[in-house]
């Protein structure tokens, strides 16, 4: 398994900020990688460096073994977080003017069905919805056909549909054998797109590995859940007990048992449902904070 970009000891401080703390990893060619954590973790400056927009303070990113040089430049694809699309331009001259910008070029036609923008061709960009832009800003970033493609936070502020619809986008980027960094603050996103993640909290990695991996090594139990009008503990439940909002989370390793407790202790067990453990308690667990505070 080959590495096509590593990262050093990277350190960046602002003043008075220490925005990444030295970070390591290595992105394995043909995966996606999941930069995960909540704002202000130091995604975004991370993977600023990993593009070469941002001076490391310290530390070092290679690509293919060495410097962000011309070779980099040329196969790196970058969707921003936030660009500014020219005024009174169409989704198709958007297009053609990014397109025109590069010596290796992607096949336009391809490029507009796979990030179904055909019908859009015509758009002022100024029109577009949330998830149309994110998918012109995604064709914009595959225009020089790169070889790694870096998407930061790019369905953050999209509907779940919309969410979803770009989710299969870059599955089928990832199928063409682009490697793919991703940055997110969404668990799900990560669970379904990458195959491996490092999970950022105040600018330094706290836990890295495939989602499964990660959940199997730090969870052994599953949670019932359960409205919580359909149960009153009394004193004597003494299952460990969370509370999650409108239910009661019960965790436990051994459902039978479980589900003869809820019952002996006279809970409703008609609306109880099963999960298994997700990246968001992962992360709860691993700094006693919810993801999104
Ligand atoms: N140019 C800057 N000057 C000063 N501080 C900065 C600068 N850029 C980022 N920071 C600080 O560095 C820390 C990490 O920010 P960063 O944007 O990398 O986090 P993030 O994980 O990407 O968050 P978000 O999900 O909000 O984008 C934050 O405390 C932020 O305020």
């Amino acid at each position: 398994m080959s590495a096509i970009l590593e990262v050093r000891n990277l350190i960046k401080e602002y003043p008075g900020v220490q925005a990444v703390a030295g970070v390591s990893f290595s992105v394995v060619a043909g995966t996606c990688f999941g930069l995960l954590g909540p704002n202000g973790a130091g995604k975004t400056t991370t993977v600023e460096m990993m593009e070469g927009i941002c001076r490391p303070t310290a530390g070092q990113v290679l690509y293919r073994g060495e410097g962000q040089g011309a070779q980099f430049r040329a196969e790196a694809g970058i969707q921003f977080q936030s660009t500014a699309l020219q005024d009174f331009l169409t989704v198709r001259e958007t297009l053609v003017l990014f397109h025109s910008l590069y010596p290796k070029q992607a096949d336009l036609e391809t490029l507009i069905d796979l990030c179904q923008l055909r019908d859009l061709l015509e758009r002022d960009n100024r029109k577009l919805s949330g998830g149309q832009r994110q998918r012109l800003l995604l064709a914009i970033a595959l225009v020089n056909d790169p070889s790694i493609v870096f998407l930061d936070e790019p369905t953050t502020g999209l509907d779940p549909q919309a969410r979803r619809s770009f989710w299969k986008l870059v599955q089928d980027i990832k199928a063409q054998g682009k490697t793919i960094l991703l940055t997110t603050h969404y668990m799900e996103e990560a669970y379904v797109l990458c195959d491996e993640i490092a999970i950022m909290d105040r600018g330094r990695i706290i836990a890295q590995g495939s989602p499964a991996a990660l959940l199997a090594a730090h969870f052994e139990d599953v949670i019932l859940t359960l409205p919580k009008a359909d149960f009153q503990p009394s004193a004597q439940f003494d299952a460990p007990l969370l509370d999650a909002g409108e239910l009661w989370e019960v965790s436990t390793r051994d459902i039978p048992a479980a589900l003869r407790g809820l019952e002996s202790a006279g809970a409703s067990l008609r609306n109880l449902r099963i999960r298994e453990r997700t990246l968001e308690d992962l992360f709860l667990e691993l700094t006693g904070r919810e993801l999104r505070a």
